[in-house]
Parts: structure tokens; C-alpha cells; sequence
């Protein structure tokens, strides 16, 4: 079984070398080393192995992997951003085999037809997807056959439990609100509705990430000794000839893992090709270590430049997401409270077989626009990026809002069933930040900036005021609905009539229609623009700072993942999407690792398998 956490002496040289093994990188890896035996392949993960670690295998222990003491996700740290209120954010990213599919929430989302065809790169519309799309699942969902895959490895279900009475309580409710409940939210069509969510979770309840469906199986099938995969080591710079070829890597042992005594340098060489895939906060730092990126940003590190290529860290996106619990009556059995809360451990969950264990908690969500008297009140200059973006394309939402059943996070302190919690994130933020090195090394800080909220026109903050308001207003509809969690929502002034609540039975008996808006003053909304600079976070989905794009548009790779001035380099991971995607970003990151496979298997002269399976 060709996993190591020491870089065997014999392993000097190798044909194609991918550095991160993370949701896109494994795929790349195992695809290619399913198709051509004799292709000896390379897989560099700076985390540790994640083969039946627990808290990977069951989705409801996801939430373990974000404690840093776990040594499951890396922490990158942003400098001080005074329009969030002087804070210092913290974004974590996976950091260990299977990347960020290990750790995540597991929510099945894809992104929308017009968010490929905004690409606007030759072989990436949403019609020359749909086969990548396809390749990777096996697909347990409702929806029309022709717009999923059933053969691929990562299965797609609902992970074997649902709160049936939860969900069809919130359907209800967002109904209520004029949001439709809609079959299948992921056919790259529909918008504007809620849908039962699936989870990148077998029906077995088992996590479907990227290492245990295209690398477990190959390291353990006796049938390819080509698949190497080195683990717990971190890739320092991408080395290139006289040519300005790739032509092997750099490796450091990760301290977060084993004992560095030295900065102990190793080398690989690659015959063929080198593929970063470090993620979108992981990817640009390798490449300027490299001597690939802005000349300025590299003098300013001391590298030396190899390629001009300004674009390399440039234009860091995410979603603006806030998470904010509600007061509720809900019976306890339908909340991950028992298990986050430790009320039922996991030794005895396991041992009763309980479904939960496979659960993430979010059943409900949605991909949603406002109406037209919702967009008119944000304000002329909303009104105008509105009429701009969206208007004309009904296939954009403006905001993901999802229910996650219980208090995330979890307090042995709460009571069983008396919170459930809304998750609001806001699919096309404009602001931009930046990630970028300070040094050579991979220990060097790095000069990471998110800026959300830092639009000329403000329009970032009143989308995600507005996602405040509808989602609370959904919730004032729901049956559970007892009110605000006060230390999580806006301070209201007192007599302001959208005040916050505790109630002892629901706003309606019977009707949910005769529930009325609450109104907002002006300094009702300012309160809450105050809160929202407080409580915004990353929702994980870092993207495009690699962007496939011409080089004169700050692009760093082409269409073919080929990084602008060197050769044998590409890039395959979510750092190279140009545009945001309308929600959750793994599938479109496992998207890019089958489309990066293809393409990188094409040049080399190997035929991939049409179907999905990996053998
Ligand atoms: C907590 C959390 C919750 C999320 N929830 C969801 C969800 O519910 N649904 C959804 O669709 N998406 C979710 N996401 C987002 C999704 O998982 C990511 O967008 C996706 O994993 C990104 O894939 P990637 O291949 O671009 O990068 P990653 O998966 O991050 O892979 C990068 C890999 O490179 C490794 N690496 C970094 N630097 C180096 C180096 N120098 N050398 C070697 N290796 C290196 C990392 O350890 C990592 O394994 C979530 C993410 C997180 C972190």
C-alpha cells in the first residue's frame, strides 16, 4: 500500500507529481492512476492520512475537525479589517487527505447553468460540464435521470435519516413566504425555492469525500503500486529547468504533524507534468514561492521571478455567511443537539447503529431572490447592481438559506431541542481580497485579506441584511418558532418594532399566512449593519484566486489549467474558478478535478474510462 508519512529513498522521480490532495487533487490522482498503471503518479498531502478517521467517516462529528487541537483543517489568518469591525478572521480549510470533502458540512449543492457560462472560457460551459458533473456521482436523489450520473464513486443521498416533521414544518413555512418547495435544486436550472438538501453521504451514512472514494480504493485494491501518496508533507516551490519546465518539487516535512528539527529539504522530480492543487488559499502561495506571480509581491518576498503572472492571489472570493440561531420547540430527537451536545457519545451511538451519525444536520435549504418591493427598499444603488447582475437572469440567486437543525456547535449547557439555527450566505459578494506571501517559506506569514463588505456601494452588507430579515421572517412562520436567541441577533432599540421575542406557542394557530413582516426602522438597519460587520464569517468556499482567464485579465491559467509562462505546470483546484458559483463549492471543486483529469490525461495520450467508475 503505497501511503507513506516518510519520503521513501527510492522515490526520487515519478512522471506526474500533484501537490495537495485535497477534494479536486485526489480526483486528478486517482483518475489518472486508474487509467494507465505504468503512469506513476505522485499524490503530496500536507495532512495526515483520513482513512476511516471518525470524525471524517460520520458527518454529524464533522464539527471535531474545526477544533484546532484535531489538526484536521489549516487555519489561514487574515490581517486586522476594520470594516468587520477590527477583527482578525480566521478562514479553516482542510488539511488533511480528501482536503476540504473530508471536513466539510457535506451539503450537495451545484452551482447554476449561468455561473459556468459567465466562465466564458472555450470547453467550460454548463453544457460541456454536465458530463463532468455526471461522472462523479451515483445519484440516490429525486430529479429527472438525465441531469445525474449513477455510476460514479461518490454517492449522493440523504445519508439514511431526516426529520420528516422538521422539514415539512420549514417547507411550509418558507412557502408561506411565497418560496416554493422544489424537487431538485442541483438540475442547474431551478431557482428560487427550497428543496429537501442531500448530503455527500451514502445512504449508508457514510462521508463520500474525495480520498475514500478515488484513493482508499486504489491503495487498497493490490492492483496499483503507480499511486503513491505521501502524506504529512507540505510542497515548499514547484522547481522548473532551464526551459521553464516544471520539472519536480520542493518538500518540507509539516510541523503540524511530525518534529522538523532542520528546514530539511527533499526533492521529486517529475517526468511529465506537476499539478497544484493546494486549494484556493493553499495554491497561490506555492505558485509565487515558486517565482510565478506579481514581480513586486515576489521582490517583496525575496523570490525570484521565473514568470510575470500579476493574477497569482489576486481576486480571493468566498461567500459572506452568517449563522444565526433561532429559539424553538423542537422535538429533541429531531436535532444533532444530543450528539454535538455529548448528551449521547459516540462509542454508544456507534454501538446502537444510531442513523444520526451519517446526519449534518441541514435537511432544509434553499437558493433564493428577493422580490421586487424587498430589492426597491435596499436602495437605489442596490436597485442598480440588481438590475445589472440578476434582473435578466432568473437562473442567479442572491442567497443560500439553510436550516441546520440544533445550536451548531453545540453546548452541553443547552437544552435538547430549544434552538435551531439559520445559515444566510450571500452567493455573489462583489468585494475581493487578497492572499499572498511574505517569504520563501512555508512557515513565512502570509499577507491574507478577505475584505468582505469593502464594495464602494455597500452592496455586499445589505444583501446579506436582507437574507437577516427573510430567513427571520421564515422562521416566524414555522410551527417550533418560540424566538430570537438574543446574544446572536441585532440590539434593538427599545420600542423598535422588530424587538426581539421569546414566546411560549407559535405566532399563528393554524394559518401561517396571517403572520405579518416585522418593520425595520433606519436605525433598525443600521443596528444591524453594526451586527453583521460582528458577525460575518467565511462560509469556507474560497475561490478564483488562480483565475482561469486571459493573462491581460489577471487570469493565471488558461483553459486547459496551463499556468501562463512556464510549461508542465498546471493548476487543478477551486483557485482557478473566474466567477462565483450560486452555492456550496465542493461539487464544483470535485467538478474541476474530473474536467483537470480529463484534460491532463488527453495530453499525455491516455484514455480515461467514459463511465464514472474509477476502475
Ligand atoms: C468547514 C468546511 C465546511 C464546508 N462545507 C461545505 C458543504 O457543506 N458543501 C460544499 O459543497 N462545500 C463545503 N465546503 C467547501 C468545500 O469543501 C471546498 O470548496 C473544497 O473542498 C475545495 O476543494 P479544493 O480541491 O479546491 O481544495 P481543498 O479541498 O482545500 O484541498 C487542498 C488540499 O491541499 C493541501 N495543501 C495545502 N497546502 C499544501 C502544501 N503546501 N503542500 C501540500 N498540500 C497542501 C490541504 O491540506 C488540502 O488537503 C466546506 C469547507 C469547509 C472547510
Amino acid at each position: 500500500m503505497p501511503l507513506y508519512n516518510t519520503l521513501p529513498q527510492d522515490l526520487g522521480e515519478v512522471d506526474v507529481i500533484i501537490a495537495g490532495g485535497g477534494s479536486a487533487g485526489c480526483i486528478v490522482a486517482g483518475r489518472l492512476a486508474a487509467a494507465d498503471t505504468t503512469l506513476h503518479v505522485l499524490l503530496v498531502e500536507g495532512g495526515r492520512d483520513n482513512y476511516n478517521v471518525p470524525s471524517v467517516v460520520h458527518a454529524a462529528l464533522g464539527p471535531q475537525n474545526l477544533l484546532p487541537e484535531n489538526k484536521m483543517a489549516i487555519f489561514y489568518k487574515t490581517v486586522r479589517e476594520d470594516q468587520l469591525a477590527g477583527r482578525e478572521m480566521v478562514v479553516p480549510s482542510g488539511g488533511v487527505l480528501g482536503g476540504g470533502s473530508s471536513i466539510n458540512v457535506g451539503l450537495y449543492t451545484r452551482a447554476q447553468r449561468s455561473d459556468y457560462d459567465a466562465w466564458d472560457m472555450p470547453g467550460w460551459s454548463a453544457e460541456e460540464l454536465w458530463p463532468y458533473l455526471k461522472k462523479l456521482e451515483t445519484y440516490h436523489g429525486d430529479g429527472k435521470p438525465e441531469h445525474h450520473g449513477f455510476e460514479g464513486p461518490v454517492h449522493i443521498s440523504d445519508g439514511g435519516f431526516r426529520p420528516h416533521k422538521l422539514v415539512n414544518d420549514i417547507l411550509e413555512a418558507a412557502q408561506a413566504m411565497g418560496y416554493p418547495e422544489i424537487n431538485d435544486l442541483q438540475d442547474l436550472e431551478s431557482n428560487n425555492g427550497f428543496s429537501r438538501w442531500l448530503r455527500t453521504v451514502s445512504p449508508e451514512g457514510r462521508r463520500q469525500d474525495s480520498a475514500h472514494t478515488f484513493i482508499h480504493p486504489l491503495l487498497r485494491d493490490g492492483k496499483h503500486p503507480n499511486l503513491h501518496v505521501l502524506v504529512e508533507h507540505q510542497v515548499v516551490r514547484v522547481l522548473f529547468d532551464d526551459e521553464k519546465r516544471a520539472s519536480g518539487v520542493e518538500l518540507v516535512i509539516n510541523r503540524t504533524h511530525q518534529e522538523r528539527s532542520k528546514q530539511v529539504k527533499q526533492v521529486v522530480k517529475a517526468r511529465k507534468m506537476v499539478v497544484v492543487s493546494a486549494g484556493a488559499l493553499g495554491s497561490p502561495s506555492i505558485l509565487e514561492r515558486s517565482g510565478v506571480g506579481k514581480p513586486e509581491v515576489l521582490a517583496g518576498a525575496g523570490v525570484q521571478l521565473v514568470a510575470d503572472v500579476p493574477g497569482v492571489g489576486h481576486d480571493y472570493q468566498d461567500h459572506n455567511l452568517i449563522m444565526t440561531p433561532y429559539l424553538a420547540s423542537l422535538e429533541p430527537e429531531d436535532t444533532c443537539d444530543d450528539i454535538f451536545s455529548g448528551r449521547i457519545t459516540v462509542e454508544q451511538a456507534l454501538k446502537d447503529g444510531n442513523k444520526k451519525l451519517g446526519w449534518n444536520g441541514t435537511d432544509i435549504a434553499s437558493k433564493i431572490r428577493p422580490k421586487d418591493e424587498d430589492i426597491a427598499a435596499m436602495g437605489p444603488k442596490f436597485q442598480a447592481a440588481w438590475d445589472r447582475d440578476f434582473k435578466d437572469n432568473p437562473n442567479k440567486p442572491l442567497m443560500f438559506t439553510g436550516c441546520f437543525a440544533g445550536s451548531f456547535g453545540g453546548s452541553p449547557t443547552y437544552g435538547p431541542g430549544e434552538f435551531i439555527t439559520v445559515a444566510d450566505f450571500t452567493m455573489y459578494p462583489y468585494s475581493r481580497g487578497h492572499m499572498h506571501i511574505t517569504g520563501p517559506d512555508v512557515d513565512d506569514p502570509l499577507d491574507f485579506r478577505l475584505n468582505f463588505f469593502s464594495d464602494e456601494d455597500d452592496t455586499d452588507i445589505k444583501q446579506l441584511m436582507w437574507g437577516y430579515k427573510n430567513s427571520r421572517e421564515i422562521m416566524r412562520r414555522s410551527a417550533f418558532y418560540r424566538g430570537e436567541h438574543a446574544p446572536h441577533h441585532p440590539v434593538f432599540p427599545p420600542g423598535s418594532k422588530a424587538g426581539l421575542v421569546k414566546l411560549d406557542a407559535p405566532l399563528f394557530e393554524g394559518d401561517r399566512s396571517t403572520v405579518r413582516n416585522l418593520e425595520y426602522s433606519a436605525e433598525d438597519d443600521r443596528v444591524i449593519e453594526e451586527h453583521l460587520r460582528k458577525v460575518v464569517v467565511t462560509t469556507w468556499h474560497s475561490l478564483g484566486t488562480n483565475k482561469m482567464a486571459p493573462l491581460n485579465k489577471m487570469g493565471v491559467v488558461d483553459k486547459d489549467l496551463s499556468v501562463y509562462g512556464v510549461e508542465r505546470l498546471k493548476v487543478v483546484d477551486l483557485s482557478i474558478a473566474p466567477g462565483n458559483v450560486g452555492g456550496n463549492t465542493n461539487n464544483t471543486a470535485m467538478m474541476i478535478g474530473e474536467k483537470g483529469a480529463d484534460i491532463i490525461a488527453k495530453e499525455l495520450g491516455i484514455v480515461l474510462s467514459s463511465s464514472g467508475a474509477l476502475t
